[in-house]
């Protein structure tokens, strides 16, 4: 749970640090809309993957389940700007197949907070081991990080791609690339 009477005072400390009159009629209300703003896209801190992988259905076939283009939106948590994309990501289950939705949902739980694109593609990866208790998983991350399009570098368009693969996926290359071939990539 974000603390929004701090956000707020940094929030008025930064723009005094920008030189501007916080008093001024455009930012009198940015700090409570900045401390909603970050109380949304920082959700993901006050939820758990368990709590949506729990939601399973029996089936009695180990066939890979794929769910591709999840969009999502994280903040870099080196300079607090966004980076975007997608994840693809499949499972083998165990018994058990969750929800669809509740893949989506497992993204959101992991974006919506201060990331690193390495650590949001094996906290998913991992949920689906652990939280669903899949035989094997496998989670790629297409990312655009704002924070080497719009400053630094400046270089806008490159992508980052991260992969992370559990359980079967470890040592069974015909199965990683029957997932890359149905992710289209
Ligand atoms: N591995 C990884 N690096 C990231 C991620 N997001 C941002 N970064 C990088 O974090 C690094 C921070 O580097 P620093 O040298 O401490 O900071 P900086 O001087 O602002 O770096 P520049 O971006 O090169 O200007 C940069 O290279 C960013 O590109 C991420 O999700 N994963
Ligand atoms: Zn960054």
């Amino acid at each position: 749970m974000v603390d929004q009477e701090k956000i707020q005072q940094a929030v008025r400390l930064l723009l005094e640090g920008m030189g501007e009159d916080v008093e001024r009629e455009g930012l009198l209300e940015t700090p409570q809309r900045v401390g909603r703003m970050y109380a949304e896209i920082c959700r993901g801190m006050d939820e758990s993957a368990s709590e949506h992988l729990s939601t399973t259905f029996s089936i009695d076939s180990d066939d890979m389940v794929v769910e591709r283009d999840i969009q999502f939106y994280s903040l870099c948590e080196h300079h607090l700007l966004p980076f975007y994309g997608k994840v693809h990501l499949a499972y083998i289950p165990n018994g058990r197949v969750t929800g669809l939705s509740k893949l989506a949902r497992t993204v959101e739980v992991f974006s919506r907070r201060l990331q690193l694109q390495e650590r949001l593609t094996s906290q998913i990866a991992d949920a689906l081991m652990d939280d669903l208790g899949a035989k094997g998983a496998i989670v790629m991350v297409e990312g655009e990080h704002m924070c080497m399009s719009m400053r630094g570098v400046s270089k806008p368009g490159a992508s980052t791609a991260t992969l992370a693969k559990r359980g079967v996926f470890e040592g069974d290359q015909a199965l990683v690339d029957e997932f890359f071939r149905l992710i289209g990539k």
